[in-house]
């Protein structure tokens, strides 16, 4: 199975749209076809691409990319600027709204048009600078964490991101590059790369310039190209780029298998909270257009009218409001260094209540010092430290931290060393191997994992050069050091050879091949110290204290890994081992998942697994790694974060980069999701609380009043001034006790909210239309002005409850939504006093001084009835908070 059959998170190509037409194919349409880009000679390709081996100008690059759009297969297209602003006036209420004001603008005065048309135009520039700005800020972290290649412009090197690739582009590949698009190879070295992501093999393919290559059946088999979304093993290459972004054959499957990423939880739940307001809109709008009808009111200020409540009720700022929020905790983790790529992985990071992460820079401090070179019985080995030094020199692949310990460790003298060829490091086998010529004779020098090195041995070298055969004695001596080895927290990299004179396999070979890491001499062992981080004991447990469990899975052994627990301080609740997990069904892995916290000896597809079965179960689940190894789980988990320093593949398939690799800042990411999701919560709980019961109070009044109980454009001020100061909600202070633990988008309690709240606003609402039309006589300017005030005064105040779950002065509101409400307030009461009439144009009339002691004691009266019933509400609903699984 393929990993994109599994999951296909990351690698979504947007779908061609009509305003962008999938430009030509890159590969001309000259025959063979733009299909078959290892068929054509190198020099009829660069020739049909128009472009040389000094690569692009910059101007060409230019206007290649302007042609073919952006290298980026999984990022959905960004909408013109423009065309995010119109896109706003589709909203069917604002044209009705429009169309209406503009009919009444005709037969009556101008003047309600010009202020609907003026405060419609206000609300749409608001949200949509609101929006753009929290977008670009998103875009420019997203940007800083973007992965480069080296491209030839302008006949130099100059590294940029790979979305800037096009096709005819020179781009110069080294070990732990991704693979940025469909390339012809121009140049290569001993080049190896991961093919997993397209075919699921694990194993590296070897690469190399040829002029023609067979790949009709299997394209991936084709062996002088290398496809997007692969990664370098080992080896270089300069290649030439002909098929970018959805055109890939990455791209291509993807598109195929499916249009869109799958919606998260998070989208979901705002999505049908929508649906229901919009439900509620519509029976409320039938039900106020058919009461006004029967009363036989004008019928065009009753569509207004209605239009206008509609407006008033629909959440229109909730997706800005959740972007809005998103990329405020996106801001603040960057200044914890987190760095955010997808934007709705806050909501997930704070849902997540397991995290799976590697050993190697989380929980050891990835210092890797080389300590010694022993012998299988322990005693140091010139011969083995040379075997392994001339191993980390002459391998081309990533250089991983245990090379650069040996090649550091002391100075070796590489004279008369030659490299006749090597089989690069994978991750399943765990081992690399040169094959090098010293002195007229060849040999093949191999390091890994050492119980399978000594597995693979036949014959023993001690430490003074002598071999000799390795009987079941012998092997148990060297497994017992190996033990003592790991039990005292050591690492230790198996080292053997194959010399030429062995065995005639190797005499005259001029090719390293993983077959012959067999029968070989076994040298020793390189010992190596990877303390652990003196912090990632108290981490872990502060993690597990905000219910996200950890687990560590790992590519080393159980002895090593144990001892990195041991020395934290975290316990070991239960072990599984790659071996047994291969042995075991998918029922018994899920059944095990819960009491495990150790995976050693994982492979990167094993890796994979455990992740899929971790979801399975319904957890929410992080994992944190660096390399290409990990790059499958990445994938899988619904929170990927990787390193800065990580492997493009891996930086590429995650969610949230670290800009260090501290296990702490992942709590603070945490902490950050949560309390983004508790902001947005509050919006919504506003919105289908207090706005609902306003608008919903207003229609019923319809019923009752002999005029309307607010004009059209009162409702659009009233409705503009709510959703500014409502901007300030993503600001606001979290209480703590309410990012504990994971959360997840609960709409049922948004439901049960709503119908407790909507009420309770409502009887209220109505106890005023009584004092209004009883008390203060009010006809019909004074009624709309009394009402317009106490809506605004009651619908922004009872903020200051509905965002926390304690007695509201028990919980400090943000400065931002203090000072927001409070002016919204003041603006709401100076209106109808404002000079010049312009009071008038709303249809404001001043209220006398006994309306404002009504105002008081009533608001006073209202968000005391709220403190009550909230407080019983979540007495009543406290049992439904998400707890933290393990
Ligand atoms: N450069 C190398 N040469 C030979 N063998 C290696 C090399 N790097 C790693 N190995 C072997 O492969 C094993 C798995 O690699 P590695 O430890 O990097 O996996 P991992 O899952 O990323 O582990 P971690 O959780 O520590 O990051 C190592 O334990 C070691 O035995
Ligand atoms: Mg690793």
């Amino acid at each position: 199975m393929t990993l994109l059959e599994i999951d296909n998170k990351a690698v979504i190509p947007p779908p061609p749209t009509a305003a962008a037409p999938v430009a030509p194919a890159a590969v001309g349409s000259g025959e063979p076809g733009p299909d078959q880009i290892w068929q054509e000679s190198a020099s009829r390709l660069l020739a049909r691409l128009k472009t040389k081996i000094g690569g692009l100008t910059t101007a060409e690059s230019r206007s290649r990319l302007a042609l073919y759009g952006a290298n980026d297969a999984s990022d959905v297209k960004t909408v013109p600027l423009w065309r995010q602003f119109l896109v706003r006036f589709e909203n069917p209420l604002i044209i009705i709204l429009l169309i209406a004001s503009g009919v009444s603008a005709v037969t009556g005065g101008a003047a309600s048009f010009v202020v609907i048309a003026v405060i419609v135009m206000l609300s749409v520039v608001f949200d949509f600078v609101q929006d753009v700005r929290a977008q670009n800020a998103v875009a420019s972290l997203r940007a800083s964490v973007s992965v480069q290649a080296t491209v030839r412009r302008d006949g130099v090197a100059v590294s940029v991101p790979i979305s800037q690739l096009a096709p005819g582009d020179i781009v110069e590949l080294v070990a732990g590059d991704l693979v940025p698009a469909d390339s012809r190879l121009l140049e290569s070295r001993d080049l190896y790369v991961n093919q997993a992501l397209l075919t699921g093999e694990p194993y590296p393919a070897e690469k190399s310039v040829s002029d023609t290559a067979s790949g009709e059946e299997n394209p991936a088999g084709a062996s002088n190209v290398v496809f997007a979304g692969t990664s370098v093993i080992s080896g270089t290459a300069t290649i030439l780029i002909c098929r970018t972004g959805s055109r890939s054959a990455l791209g291509q499957l993807a598109t195929s298998l499916a249009e869109k990423p799958p919606a998260t939880d998070f989208a979901l739940g705002i999505r049908r909270f929508s649906m229901l307001i919009m439900r509620f809109t519509v029976v409320l709008i039938v039900f106020v257009l058919a009461v006004n009808v029967w009363l036989a009111r004008p019928v065009l200020e009753s569509i207004l009218f209605a239009v206008a409540l509609a407006v008033g009720l629909t959440p229109e700022l909730l997706p800005m409001i959740v972007t809005v929020t998103l990329a405020r905790s996106a801001m603040q983790m960057a200044k914890r260094k987190v760095i955010v790529k997808r934007l709705s992985a806050i909501h997930d990071v704070g849902a997540m209540n397991v995290l799976c992460t590697d050993k190697t820079g989380t929980l050891t401090e990835a210092k890797i010092k080389l300590l010694r070179v022993i012998d299988g019985s322990g005693a140091e080995s010139p011969n083995a430290f040379s075997y392994a030094y001339v191993n980390s020199k002459f391998e081309t692949g990533i250089k991983s931290p245990l090379d650069e310990a040996i090649l550091s460790a002391r100075p070796f003298d590489m004279a008369g060393f030659k490299k006749i060829d090597e089989a690069p490091f994978d991750f399943e086998r765990r081992r690399v191997s040169v094959l090098v010529e010293h002195g007229g004779k060849r040999g093949l020098f191999v390091k890994g994992a050492p119980e399978d090195m000594l597995r693979l041995s036949k014959q023993y070298q001690d430490a003074d050069g002598v071999v000799k055969g390795l009987n079941a004695d012998r092997r148990a001596d060297i497994q017992a050091t190996l033990d003592g080895l790991g039990a005292q927290g050591f690492r230790a990299l198996g080292i053997a050879s194959r010399l030429a004179d062995s065995t005639a396999a190797t005499a005259n070979q001029d090719r390293a091949v993983i077959t012959d890491e067999t029968d070989m001499v076994f040298a020793g062992f390189a010992v190596f110290l990877d303390p652990p981080k003196a912090s990632a004991g108290a981490t872990i447990r502060d993690l597990e204290k905000a219910g996200v469990a950890v687990k560590l899975v790992t590519g080393d052994n159980e002895l090593v890994s144990r001892h990195v627990f041991a020395e934290i301080g975290v316990p070991v609740t239960g072990v599984l081992t790659g071996e047994a997990l291969d042995r075991i069904s998918e029922e018994a892995l899920i059944g095990q998942l819960p009491r495990t916290n150790l995976f050693c000896r994982i492979n990167p597809q094993q890796k994979h697994r455990i992740l899929l079965a971790i979801k399975r179960r319904g957890d929410v689940v992080g994992f944190l790694g660096d390399g290409i190894n990990d790059a499958p789980a990445l994938h899988a988990a619904d929170v990927g974060i990787s390193v800065e320093g990580a492997a493009d593949v891996a930086r590429a398939a995650a969610d949230l980069i670290l800009l260090e690799p501290n296990l702490a800042v992942v709590g603070d990411a945490v902490a950050a999701g949560r309390a983004a999701v508790q902001n947005v919560t509050k919006y919504v709980l506003m919105g289908a609380s207090s706005n609902f019961g306003n608008m919903f109070s207003m229609a019923g009044a319809t019923l009752i009043l002999p005029f309307l109980p607010m004009l059209p454009i009162q409702i659009l001020l009233n409705n503009l001034i709510y959703n500014i100061s409502e901007v300030a909600i993503p600001f606001d202070n979290v209480d703590p006790e309410t990012v504990v633990n994971p959360i997840k988008w609960d709409i049922k309690l948004i439901e049960r909210f709503m119908l407790v709240f909507g009420p309770v606003s409502s009887i209220f609402d109505f106890i005023t239309f009584y004092a209004m039309l009883f008390f203060f006589h009010a006809g019909e300017a004074l009624f709309q002005t009394g009402w317009f005030i106490e809506s605004i005064v009651t619908q922004t105040l009872v903020v200051f409850c509905i965002r926390t779950r304690r007695l509201f002065f028990r919980s400090k509101p943000g400065e931002f939504l203090t000072v927001m409400n409070i002016a919204a307030v003041a603006v709401a009461i100076g209106l109808p006093f404002l000079p010049w009439g312009v009071g008038v144009w709303f249809g404001f009339v001043a209220p006398p001084p006994s309306f404002f002691v009504f105002l008081v004691i009533a608001t006073l009266a209202y968000l005391g009835l709220v403190e009550i019933s909230k407080l019983l509400f979540y007495r009543f609903t406290s049992g439904t908070r998400p707890s933290a699984a393990k």
